[in-house]
């Protein structure tokens, strides 16, 4: 007998109706189920308060929502899909619909956190209660802990313990998918047409963006065909994702910020390209990168701080440099005027299409906190508002892992050349040529710096510095030294490590 006459399952970034903890739950433990999207205006205002007027999230959202309410439809559902404070909406809903629980998959980020917290209070006072599943990740919160039971803060240990925890439970246990499509029938129609709909772009305050222009595959159909593509390639991965000019990588990062496809559908996929022989290599590194995507989740869940502090402590002791030439600074790199091309062309990539590839956004948040001595979280925060894939953990992890600051991070006296790191990942200045047009006549070895080029050489190619293209805001080798003693406050702790 289930449990519970009526549920609501709450969609939050987890969009698709197959192998969804909470719905599989939900679905087999009630007789009767609604399902609930709501654009929060808790989250779209704060979007907005920053001058954000087009959000390719958006657009993203609205496509995906529409393609989960269809399936869901289809298979004797449909969503109610809400506009307003999710804190308030989803109790008023659960009162309305005089539900008992209300079923969700974990979120780990600290707004979530306590969103979720005053919800079940909410809840709590019409008698129903918040239920809440682990679905995001493989392995959460303390699941995979050192031998004397401590959070990791380092990731090749992380990952040897996290490898060697899916192997003791035979290899795919974890990885199962959730057999929801066998509890369909416990679906309930939304109920009236009040709530039923997608509200517009007018009516969430955005203007369209250009994510359709851009041809970013949306929801489940887009996860899974971007899957295929990817799988086809999973062998070269290993090489192959280091090259921003080629298409070596998955794409699959707004998907799983989204939750269009699984994680458990791209760990067994990566398992199973693992064990055919034929791309193990390739696919055990891409296994590596989805399981930094699990300890960047592990570590904000036991040290929250960080989204405002450096992991390690003594780097808030960096001073950044600040006032009016900082900011001149911070705007050049935004608006990718540095007079470096790589990452210029890399600034132009998440400009134009709020993707930027893992090795130039490393090569950029290096740029940003190393030559030009800017705090790590400007960046971070210029990378939440941009990017299509924003992760909290990740992107916090990311930026405190190029800045020095953060757990297994980068050494602070290592620091990239944006030169050497043009000339060996886009060798003949493919995907500078692709973003910095004005610089395409160049030949592949000035392109990577244009001021090394004679007069002649620029005129030929009609690159003239300081007209179509800046000069460098900043010499490389005097910004290494200037960090090196910005960094010296650090210094003692890091060789004592
Ligand atoms: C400064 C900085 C900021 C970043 N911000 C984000 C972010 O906001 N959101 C985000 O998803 N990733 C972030 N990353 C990690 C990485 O760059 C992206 O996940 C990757 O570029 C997404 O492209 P893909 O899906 O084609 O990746 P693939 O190479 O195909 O990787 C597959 C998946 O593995 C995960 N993954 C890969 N690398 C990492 C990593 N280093 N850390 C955590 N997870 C990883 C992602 O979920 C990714 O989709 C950041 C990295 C840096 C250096």
């Amino acid at each position: 007998m289930p449990q519970f006459d009526k549920s609501l399952v709450w969609f939050r970034r987890d969009l698709r109706h197959t192998d969804h903890a909470a719905l599989y739950y939900a679905l087999s433990q009630s007789q009767s189920v609604w399902c609930v999207f709501v654009f929060d205006t808790d989250i779209l205002d704060a979007l907005k308060a920053e001058g954000v007027e087009q959000d390719r999230r958006v657009d993203f959202l609205l496509a995906s929502v529409a393609e989960l309410d269809e399936a869901l439809r289809k298979a004797g559902g449909g969503l109610i899909v809400l506009h307003g404070a999710a804190a308030r909406c989803i109790p008023e809903l659960a009162a309305e619909l005089a539900v008992q629980a209300v079923f969700v998959n974990t979120d780990y980020e600290p707004a979530a956190v306590e969103r979720d917290a005053a919800v079940d209070k909410a809840l709590k006072k019409h008698g129903a209660q918040l239920l809440s599943y682990k679905d995001q990740v493989i392995f959460e919160k303390d699941e995979v802990l050192t031998q004397s039971a401590k959070p990791f803060s380092v990731f090749t240990p992380y990952k040897n313990a996290w490898m060697a925890k899916l192997a003791a439970a035979g290899g795919d246990f974890y990885l199962k998918p959730y057999p929801v499509e066998n509890y369909f029938k416990a679906l309930a129609k939304p109920p009236g047409k009040a709530h039923h709909g997608l509200p517009s772009h007018k009516a969430l305050g955005f203007h369209p963006s250009n994510l359709q222009a851009l041809k970013i595959p949306t929801g489940m159909s887009g996860a899974q065909a971007l899957l295929e593509d990817f799988l086809g390639r999973i062998g070269a991965y290993g090489t192959a994702r280091d090259f921003p000019a080629v298409k070596g990588p998955s794409y699959l990062s707004i998907h799983l910020r989204f939750g269009t496809v699984s994680i458990r559908t791209l760990a067994r996929a990566a398992m199973q390209a693992m064990h055919a022989g034929q791309g193990a290599a390739g696919a055990a590194v891409w296994l590596s990168e989805l399981t930094w995507r699990d300890f960047y989740f592990m570590i904000l869940h036991h040290h929250p701080r960080v989204t405002a502090k450096a992991f390690k402590p003594e780097y808030d002791a960096i001073k950044w440099e600040h006032g009016k030439h900082a900011e001149e600074l911070f705007a050049a790199w935004c608006e990718g005027r540095t007079g470096y091309p790589l990452v210029d062309a890399a600034m132009a990539q998440i400009n134009q299409t709020g993707y930027m590839h893992n090795r130039l956004r490393m090569v950029v948040a290096s740029f940003l906190t190393k030559d030009l001595g800017i705090d790590w979280r400007w960046g971070e925060k210029y990378f939440a508002i941009h990017l299509n894939d924003f992760d909290l953990s990740a992107n916090n992890g990311g930026w405190q892992w190029a800045s020095s600051s953060g757990c297994d991070a980068q050494p602070y006296f290592r620091i990239f050349n944006p030169v050497t790191q043009s000339e060996k990942f886009d060798p003949d200045g493919k995907f500078i040529r692709r973003y910095l047009p004005q610089l395409a006549k160049l030949s592949d070895k000035r392109i990577h710096a244009p001021w090394t080029a004679t007069p002649d050489e620029r005129m030929s190619a009609g690159v003239t510095l300081g007209t179509n293209y800046p000069r460098p805001i900043v010499d490389h080798a005097e910004a290494r030294e200037r960090t090196l003693e910005r960094y010296a406050v650090v210094k003692k702790t890091e060789k004592t490590e």
